[in-house]
C-alpha cells in the first residue's frame, strides 16, 4: 500500500514588499510530504526554510503557487476555516518559548483539546497522561518559567502531539537545547510522530537531527537544491 500524502506543495513562491522593494524568497518550491515521514529543511541562515514553513502550514500566504493539505487546497480557506484546520490537524514545535507562560504545564498541553472543543477535565486528564509519556507526570502543575528549556520542549512536544495531528512542524526543536536534551527531543518526535504515522517537517541546523529524518531537503537562496533520502 502506498502511503497517503498529507502535505503537498506546487510551484511555491513567497515576495515580501511590493514595487522596487520587493525581495524575492522562495522560488518556486515543490514538496511532497507522506503520512509517517520525516522530512528535514536544512539550509543556511536567511535560506527561506522559515518562510517555506509558515506558508506550508498555513500561517502564511504564497504570493504563489499551490499548497494542499490532506486534499485540502489552502487558498481556499478564509483565516477562520484555516485556523481550523490549523487546531485540528497540525502540531507546532518552536525553538522556545512554545508554552504560554500563566498556564501550568498540564494547562499548556490542554490547550488544543478544549480549542478542538473537549471538556476541560476530560482535556486535562488527557494532558497529564501526555506529560507522563513524555516523562513530566511530576511536573504537570508547574509553571513553564519553573522548568528547565529541556523539559519545556518535551512538553512542546506532548502539546504538539496531543491532538494526534496528521503533521507535525518542528522549527529549531533542539536549537536551544544542549546535546543531552536535544537527544531526547529527538527522540520523542520520532516516538511521538513517526511511530503514530504521522508526518513530520523539522526546519533544523542540526545535521544530527536532520540525519534521522526519511528525506534531508536543502533550501539555498529560497531554492530546494537536493531532496533525498538520508545514507
Ligand atoms: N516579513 C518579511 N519581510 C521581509 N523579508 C522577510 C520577511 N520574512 C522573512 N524575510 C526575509 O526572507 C529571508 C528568509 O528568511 P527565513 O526566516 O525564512 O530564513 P531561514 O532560512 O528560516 O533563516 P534562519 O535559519 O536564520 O531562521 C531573509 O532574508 C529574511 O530577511
Amino acid at each position: 500500500m502506498t502511503a497517503s500524502t498529507v502535505l503537498r506543495a506546487e510551484g511555491v513562491s513567497r515576495e515580501f514588499g511590493s514595487g522596487d522593494a520587493v525581495t524575492k524568497v522562495l522560488h518556486d518550491c515543490d514538496i511532497e510530504v507522506l503520512a509517517g515521514q520525516t522530512v528535514a529543511i536544512v539550509g543556511k541562515s536567511g535560506s527561506g526554510k522559515s518562510t517555506f514553513a509558515n506558508c506550508l502550514s498555513g500561517l502564511d500566504r504564497p504570493t504563489s503557487g499551490r499548497i494542499t493539505l490532506l486534499g485540502q487546497d489552502l487558498a481556499e480557506l478564509d483565516e477562520t476555516s484555516m485556523a481550523r484546520l490549523r487546531a485540528e490537524n497540525i502540531g507546532f514545535v518552536l525553538q522556545k518559548d512554545n508554552l504560554v507562560p500563566t498556564l501550568n504545564l498540564a494547562e499548556n498541553v490542554a490547550a488544543p483539546l478544549i480549542m478542538s472543543g473537549m471538556r476541560l477535565s476530560e482535556a486535562l486528564e488527557r494532558a497529564r497522561e501526555a506529560l507522563e509519556e513524555v516523562g513530566l507526570g511530576h511536573r504537570a502543575g508547574s509553571w513553564p518559567g519553573q522548568v528547565s528549556g529541556g523539559e519545556a520542549q518535551r512538553a512542546a512536544v506532548a502539546r504538539a502531539c496531543v491532538n494526534e495531528p496528521a503533521i507535525v512542524f518542528a522549527d529549531e526543536p533542539t536549537g536551544a537545547l544542549d546535546e543531552e536534551n536535544g537527544l531526547r527531543v529527538q527522540e520523542l518526535l520520532r516516538v511521538k510522530v513517526k511511530e503514530r504515522g504521522a508526518a513530520c517537517v523539522i526546519i533544523t541546523h542540526d545535521l544530527d537531527l536532520a540525519s534521522g529524518a526519511d528525506v534531508v531537503a536543502t533550501m539555498s537562496a529560497g531554492t530546494f537544491v537536493m531532496a533525498g533520502r538520508v545514507g
